[in-house]
Parts: structure tokens; sequence; C-alpha cells
């Protein structure tokens, strides 16, 4: 955290400033009214200089307001700016294991409620711990020189000892509010899959889904009341701590009035104090609880942004064989065992098995998302090596982002399309035609969606394509033009596929995976 407040240290000193002049300004406010009981029978001259007194220090602490505000709003917007940003970015940059810790509904509610929510329980509470103490030294000051002693020492003490009561129930608050986010990013996971199933279901299956919303809903609501019971019990203690004051204060006042230790302009000025005096002390342990009930989501979120994935492999671009030597992988309850392979640079491969055999898990120990149980993966006769260069990886579901074309194949230009428009001729025109035109490559159909995928991975010039079922929405005509072009890729590819009697006759080498034990 401290290097996200280190960046934003010129609007808290501004805050901090703004503060101080806002309590300055309140200070006098407070005083005038007591001095005015007392002194105006000095005349109209006294009157007169009081009154603007009190409007200067009026419109003083109106201007002040105005800036505090906006200081708050540019400290606020650079400070969830620099989080979401370094979250967003440690996310994307994890390797697969680490990234999978998580479900994507939890990082998007991450991303869009955890750090929204540790922004503002963090950053303005813990301000306005500094403004509550700034309040609270000035008032208290005011009140030792301006009222009575006796009256400030217990007032003083009296908050002093309140401002321990938030102690009680915070790290229960903590705790409670964590296991309340980390349901709403579960939450957020399932409603994806619900909204998504919108178009399979029928009015039954429909009122199923509800039922199972509701469920889900009222699971982590019931997480959110089990907090706020304990957030607004929280309050009331707080609160009736610093009220407690406001009852010893009165007391004093009484019993000083009564033996004429203080006039009443004293007494007026104590009384207004003293309320004055309440509200600090109970915004300081308002916030006090706010910011510590902030201390787990920020352990998590520290956790996904530091943790910084330790593939530190030679990084290669090229290769002339990969090999793969007595492969085995548990995953869950699944044994793969794969047979020995081996493909030769610019080869053209094609695997085919029964489902579930382990081909697409294949592919992601090329990746090497997965790391093997047993056995070995030689690229060149290296095993330790970095792929990510070498590799264009095209996964079962293509993935198409929310723009256009031109930078859904070149990937937001990353790569060169100085080949795009020989690699478009490996596709029937018309439908090239139509993937082109198309502004929002989201709304393509399956096929269409395919073809992207396709021009992605050869735009990306690597020298090994992995390309998981990239035909299974395409028709004959489709992937049979594609699979004449094959021999023109100047690469090594792998393309896993079904059906495959309608294609073999364009491949040499075809391995079938058939390895898979289930366990029991
Ligand atoms: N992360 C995982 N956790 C548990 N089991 C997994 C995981 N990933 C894959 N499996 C299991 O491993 C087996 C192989 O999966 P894989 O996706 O490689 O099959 P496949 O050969 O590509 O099949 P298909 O042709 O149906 O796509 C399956 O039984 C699958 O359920």
């Amino acid at each position: 955290m401290k290097k996200y407040l280190l960046e934003i240290k010129g609007y808290i000193i501004g805050s901090l400033a703004c503060y101080f002049l806002e309590t300055a300004a309140t200070a006098v406010t407070l005083f005038l009214p007591g001095y005015l009981v007392d002194h105006y029978l000095e005349g109209v001259g006294t009157i007169w200089y009081l009154v603007i007194c009190y409007i200067l220090a009026f419109s003083m602490y109106l201007i002040v307001c105005y800036l505090i505000n906006r200081f708050s709003d540019y400290r606020r917007i650079k400070f969830e700016k620099s989080i979401k940003n370094d979250f967003f970015n440690s996310v994307i940059d994890k390797n697969f294991e680490d990234y999978y810790k998580f479900d994507v509904g939890e990082y998007l509610s991450m991303q869009a409620n955890d750090i929204t929510e540790m922004c503002q329980n963090y950053l303005s509470p813990l301000l306005s711990i500094y403004r509550s103490i700034m309040m609270i030294v000035v008032f208290g000051i005011s009140l030792i020189v301006c009222v009575d002693f006796s009256i400030a020492i217990a007032i003083i003490l009296g908050s002093v000892l309140a401002s321990f009561v938030p102690q009680l129930t915070a790290s229960k608050l903590a705790e409670r509010n964590s296991t309340y986010l980390k349901e709403v990013g579960k939450y957020t996971s399932k409603i994806k899959t619900y909204f998504e199933s919108h178009d399979i279901l029928d009015k039954k299956s429909a009122n199923s889904i509800k039922k199972v919303h509701q469920k889900d809903l009222e699971s982590v609501l019931s997480r959110n009341m089990h907090f706020r019971k304990l957030n607004s019990f929280a309050m009331v203690l707080n609160g009736g701590s610093v009220e407690f004051i406001a009852v010893i204060s009165f007391i004093m006042v009484a019993m000083l009035l009564y033996s004429k230790s203080i006039t009443i302009g004293m007494a007026t000025a104590a009384f207004i104090y003293s309320t004055k005096f309440i509200d600090p002390i109970y915004e300081l342990n308002v916030n006090i609880g706010r910011v510590k009930s902030t201390k787990n989501i920020q352990e998590k979120l520290q956790d996904i942004i530091c943790s910084k994935s330790s593939d530190s492999f030679k990084s290669i671009d090229r290769v002339e064989k990969i090999e793969t030597n007595h492969i085995t992988k548990t995953l869950g309850k699944t044994e793969i065992n794969l047979p020995d392979m081996e493909f030769i640079y610019p080869n053209k491969y094609l695997i085919t098995g029964d489902n579930g055999a382990g081909k697409s898990v294949l592919f992601r120990m090329l990746m090497h998302f997965y790391k093997l149980d047993n056995g070995e993966i030689k690229y060149d006769e290296l095993s330790q090596v970095d792929v990510s260069l070498l590799n264009a990886y095209s996964p079962q579901y293509p993935v198409i982002f929310e723009t256009d074309y031109y930078n859904n194949v070149t990937l937001y230009g990353t790569y060169d399309d100085k080949n795009l428009s020989l690699y478009e001729t490996f596709f029937p025109d018309d439908l090239i035609e139509q993937v082109k035109t198309s502004t929002m490559s989201k709304n393509l159909s399956g096929g269409e969606k395919q073809v992207i995928a396709l021009l992605r991975s050869l735009c990306s010039e690597k020298p090994v394509l992995l390309l998981d079922e990239p035909f299974s929405a395409m028709n004959e005509v489709t992937i049979e033009k594609f699979l004449s072009n094959l021999d023109k890729i100047k690469a090594m590819v792998i393309i896993i596929a079904h059906n495959v009697n309608n294609y073999s006759n364009y491949f040499k080498h075809i391995y079938n995976i058939y390895g898979t034990k289930h366990k029991k």
C-alpha cells in the first residue's frame, strides 16, 4: 500500500493542509459564540469585529471544504487507477497454475468490487483519521485555553478511552467482511454462467436456474448480513462510548456553573466544544474500524499483485525437434499416459483419439501450463525452456476480443500483418469477406470465429502452431481449402481434430492417443 500512497503524496499533503485550515476555521467559529456572550456589552465595535471574524472564518471553511472534496476525488481516482492497473497486469502475467488458483469470476469481482471497496474504506478513512486527530488536538488545546482545565481534561481522557473501543470488534469485522467478499467472487462466477445459459433455457429450466440463483443470492447476502449484524453492534458500541463523553461534560459544566467557577460564556463554549469534540472522536472510531476491515482484502490483493511467477527458463524462438517421452499426468481422478511422440520442423501433424484421452492436456504440457508428473518434453534436447515466443497456442474455444477483425487477428497490433493477405487466401473468399466486414468480431458465427483464431496463430509467425480442434465449427469446403494450403505454412503445425477419416490424407504424420485411465 505504501507504494500507492507515495504516488499520491502531493494530494495527501494538500488534503492534510486543508484539514488543518478547516480545523482552524471551525475552532474560531466555535470560540466566537461564547466570547460574544461574555463581551457583547463592550459596544457595537466589538460586536461588528466579532461578526466580521465569524464571516471570514466561515468563508474560509467553505472554500477549504470545496478544496478537500476536489483533492479527495483526484487522489481516490489515481489510487484506484494504479491498483486496478497493477492488479490487471499481475493477473495477465501469471503463469497457468498461478492464474487458475482463482476463477475468472473471482478475478472479475476483485477487479470490479474488492478494489473499489478497498479504496472507499481505506484511503479516505485513513486520511480522516489524521483529520480527526488534528481536530482533537486543536479543539483540545482550545478547550484548555478558552474553557476550563478540569472540563478539558475530563473530555480528553474520556476520548482517549473511547478511541480504544473499536479495537474490540475490528478483527472480527475484517474477517466477516473478507468472507463476504470471497462469496461475492464465487457468486459473480456463477451468475456469469447463468446469464450465458440464457439461450438454452426453456420455461421449466429457466425456473430451475432462477431457484438455484435465489439460493446463491441468499447465501451471499446471508454472509453480508452476518457482517452487518456485527457492524451495527460495533457502530452502537463505538458511538455509545463517544456519546458518553457528552454526558461527562454535561455533568461537569452543571457542577462548575453551580459553584460559579465558570461564566455563562465559558459554559456555552464548553457545550459547543464538547459537542464538536465528540464528532472527530466518533469519526476516529468509525474510520479506524473501516481501515481495519479492509486488512484481509488488502492482503489478498497484495498477494496477487506482488507474487511474481518465477519461471526464468531460457526463452527460445526456434526449434528443429520436439520429443515427448513417457509422459504421465494425474488430474483430479484421471491419470493420463501419453505415447512417445516426435515432432520435426516444419512437418504437419494430426493428433486424434478418444474424448478425454488427454489431447488438450498434451498441448497444455507443451505450453508448460501443466508440470509433468513423469517423463519429459524436450525442445531440441532442452527440457527447461520458455516457449512463449516459440509456440502459438489456439485453444478449443476461440478467444475473440471485443474489437474489429484487424485487432483480433493481429492481437491489437502485436503481430505483423505482412502475410495476412496470403493467409486470407487459405479460406473461401466469401467467408473471409464476411469475417472482415464485421465491425464487432464477438458477433461472428462459430466457424467465422475459428477463422479469426487460425489467422491470429498464422500472423504470430511463430515456428510451432498448436491448434486444438480448429475446425470443429467449420464446413467441409472451408476445412479442405485450409488443409490444401497447409504446406504453405512455414511452421511446425500440430492439429488436434476428430473425424480424422475426412482429412487424414492431408497429413503424413498422425498420432492416436488412447492412454487415459480413470481412477476409481
Ligand atoms: N484441470 C483438470 N482437472 C481435472 N481433470 C482434468 C483437468 N483437465 C483435464 N482433465 C481431465 O483429463 C482428461 C483429458 O482431458 P483433455 O481435455 O485433454 O481431453 P481431450 O483428449 O482433449 O478430449 P476431447 O477430444 O473430448 O476434447 C479428461 O478426462 C478431463 O476431464
